[in-house]
């Protein structure tokens, strides 16, 4: 098979470096902007070594060792493996590794240490907008300690670069910067957390009124207004196309007795059972709505009258064959119908208009049949 053409219209994608599930593509497009960043403190890394801050040797190893481990997250993430799991996209992964980054980071910046905290807390908001409240509380907990132990550490093995007061000046600054960074994340993600909650509850919202709107609450067909809506597009499609299309009104026999001898609630039933056994019989194209009381309006596309009669009198067998399930024994139902179709300079008017008095005639000849209109 030839490889497909892009279409001169399409934006330009790059499929190798990101891969074409969109998936692993926002993932990767995380992994390549935090490689981003590091090449962002490995250039100020240079710079330190530059004005003698630290050993060219320990720079460059650090610039080296990070390019590579984001090499490495950025093999894992585009092949796709990690996609999914406890860990998508290595993202925890990533954000452990950076936390670390910034000590070793900090270790390594000498008397310019404090100027890394910075860096940890940029690093430390930019995760935080996507965790959990727990989440942040946890990683702003973790880091701070993570900090304090390397604190420690860099004093026990370099007394005079990390000064005791010039650190605690800087975990006290910690202490204070990254729980408010906590708390404003926390914020930040309970109010999209709620945000989230009620754009769900405002599309089922939406959904529910579309659906009121637009089905019958009884029988779950179009409801009459909805119907008027069809038959005016399928009208437009027919003068456009020039496919017949035929209108059905049918209307139940003797519902009324129906309700006096079984009840109004087993006359509900009944209207329930007619619209799902007129559902299942249609084609999936055919629309069904409730037009009245007992009266059903079906639409049937690229359909001539003769046929949709044809189509009305299996329908009219099969109720008559097929025992109603759920029904009180006995109880069959037949329905009167009238079938017409539309003619070039029919108005939806007319034709509803037509069908009901072929629906009038049916009923008149001895129901239980249909009358082209
Ligand atoms: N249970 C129930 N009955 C309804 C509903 N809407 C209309 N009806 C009843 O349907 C009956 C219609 O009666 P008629 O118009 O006399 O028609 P029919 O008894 O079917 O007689 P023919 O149409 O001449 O065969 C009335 O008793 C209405 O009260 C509904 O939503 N539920």
């Amino acid at each position: 098979m030839l490889p497909a053409t892009p279409s001169p219209d399409e934006p330009l994608r790059l499929p190798t470096l990101l891969g074409s599930d969109p998936l692993v593509r926002q993932q990767v497009g995380v992994v390549l902007f935090s490689t981003g960043t590091y090449a962002i403190y490995g250039l100020i890394t240079l710079a330190q070594a530059a004005m003698g801050l630290m050993p060219w040797s320990l720079a460059w190893a650090l610039v080296a060792a990070s390019m590579a481990m984001n090499g490495v997250f950025y093999l894992a993430v585009r092949s796709g493996a990690v996609s999914h799991g406890s860990d998508p996209g290595l993202g925890r992964l990533q954000l452990l590794v950076g936390v670390l980054c910034m000590y070793i980071g900090y270790a390594a910046a000498g008397p310019a240490a404090s100027a890394v905290l910075l860096a940890m807390a940029s690093h430390i908001v930019y995760s935080m907008f996507a965790m959990t409240p727990r989440q942040v509380w946890r990683l702003a907990l973790g880091s701070l300690g993570g900090l304090a132990l390397t604190m420690v550490l860099c004093h026990w093995a370099w007394p005079e670069r990390y000064a005791v007061p010039v650190q605690a000046t800087g975990l006290l600054y910690a202490l204070m910067v990254v729980p408010l960074i906590a708390l404003l994340a926390h914020r930040v993600t309970h109010m999209t957390t709620t945000l989230k909650r009620q754009r769900a509850e405002l599309q089922a919202a939406m959904a529910r009124l579309e659906e009121l709107a637009t089905r019958d609450e009884l029988t779950r067909t179009h409801n009459r207004r909805h119907m008027g809506e069809l038959l005016r597009q399928q009208q437009a499609l027919h003068r456009r196309l020039g496919q017949p299309l035929a209108v059905a009104l049918l209307d139940i026999d003797h519902f009324k007795s129906v309700n006096d001898h079984h009840g109004h609630a087993m006359g509900d039933e009944v209207l329930r059972h007619f619209a799902q056994r007129l559902g299942a019989q249609l084609r999936s194209v055919d629309a069904v709505a409730r037009w009245g009381g007992e009266e059903f309006l079906v639409l049937l596309p690229a359909t001539a009258r003769a046929d949709a009669l044809v189509a009305m009198d299996r329908l009219q067998q099969h109720l008559a064959e097929a025992p109603a399930d759920g029904l009180p024994g006995g109880l069959r139902i037949s329905f009167s119908a009238g079938v017409t179709e539309f003619g070039p300079q029919d108005t939806v008017d007319a034709v509803v208009e037509r069908a009901d008095q072929a629906m009038y005639r049916a009923k008149t000849s001895g129901r239980a049949r249909s009358v082209a209109g």
